[in-house]
């Protein structure tokens, strides 16, 4: 009878632990108090959850660390690159985690493609010369500019000049702040115009973004802590007008950049757009302004600050700070 029972146990064990991690948290919590062995499960997913924000599907383990109250993590689906569709579930904190790929592999944004081969035929590029390449930081606006090796290369995922495609490149927390909701903060030393990861999630229409940030404004005024993800870039032709509004959604999927916090004095991390040889997309992309230091927080402006009564208040505490957080108009 007592073997019966802990048969039975060890069973409904193995099932928890292959169904418990695709759930969300609410769901898990409920499932945490239906029996003993799901309360078990639930409380190491919990552990794993928070000990990695990227899903193992990073280099490094990006741990969230929460002062402040029980909240043990935030909740959102993982990808490491940008994307046109994403699943609607993905397990998280189970045993079996994707393998680290080549992001192109997982990235739809690969199907946006110019051409099939539009980029170089090095085979082992030389950033300083394969043609793909070019940089500029100083592109009139706030956004810099940089070219690489992309799907339209002859090159393989392991060339130099793709610096950006590998995911999160330096070791990074999340880190809870009363007033802000999670931020991102260094978890080692980054010396100054290194590469830290870019700004995935869903890439929209910016109808469909429009619409979006009616909805999550919405949101936000009704429910304190919610705290969407919608960044809005523009790439400028030398002529100062806007010429492609790329609008990247990272608050139900996307990389640990959606916890990066606005600061009005421009932060301490310089966004880029990247454009990949045979990719029609630019992807955002974040390198150090500075010399970091380990525990810092990292930051960039979202934008013109358009004085708004209605707008959200910016809890950037730096001495420039308006009060209020830039918004794009919806
Ligand atoms: C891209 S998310 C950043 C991560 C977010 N803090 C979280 O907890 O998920 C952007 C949202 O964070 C909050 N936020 C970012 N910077 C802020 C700031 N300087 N002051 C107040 N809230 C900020 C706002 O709610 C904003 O809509």
């Amino acid at each position: 009878m007592e073997r019966k029972r802990i048969r039975e146990a060890a069973e409904l064990r193995q099932w928890a632990e292959l169904v418990l991690p695709w759930l969300p948290p609410a769901d898990l919590a409920a499932a945490a108090i239906a029996c003993k062995p799901f309360s078990l499960v639930a409380a190491s997913i919990t552990a794993r959850r928070s000990a990695d924000a990227a899903r193992g599907l990073e280099r490094y383990p990006i741990p969230f660390s929460n002062p402040l109250d029980s909240q043990p993590y935030s909740y959102f689906l993982y990808s490491r690159s940008p994307i046109l569709r994403f699943p609607s579930s993905q397990p998280w904190g189970g045993d079996a985690v994707e393998p680290l790929s080549d992001p192109s592999s997982i990235s739809d944004l690969a199907s946006v493609t110019i051409g099939s081969r539009s980029g170089c035929d090095c085979g082992d590029c030389d950033p300083e010369r394969c043609p793909c390449w070019f940089a500029d930081s100083d592109s009139g606006g706030e956004i810099g500019l940089l070219r690489e090796c992309g799907f339209g290369c002859g090159c393989g995922s392991g060339c130099e000049n793709r610096a950006t495609q590998k995911g999160v490149s330096v070791r990074v927390k999340v880190v809870k702040d009363p007033r802000k909701g999670w931020g991102l903060h260094a978890d080692q030393f980054v010396k100054k115009a290194e590469f830290i990861c870019e700004y995935a999630g869903e890439y929209l229409t910016t109808e469909e973004a429009r619409k979006r940030q009616r909805s999550y404004d919405e949101l936000a005024r009704s429910k304190m802590k919610f705290f969407p993800a919608l960044v809005v870039v523009r790439e400028h032709l030398p002529s100062g007008k806007a010429c492609l509004r790329v609008n990247i959604d990272a608050t139900k999927v996307g990389n640990v950049a959606r916890f990066i916090n606005h600061s009005c004095d421009g932060g301490n991390l310089i966004p880029v757009l990247v454009r990949n040889s045979g990719s029609m997309l630019p992807r955002l992309c974040f390198f150090a302004a500075i010399d970091l230091l380990q525990g810092q927080e990292l930051t960039f402006s979202y934008g013109d600050v358009r004085v708004n009564i209605d707008g959200f208040p910016c809890f950037c505490g730096t001495d420039v700070c308006s009060g209020v957080l830039p918004s794009e108009e919806t």
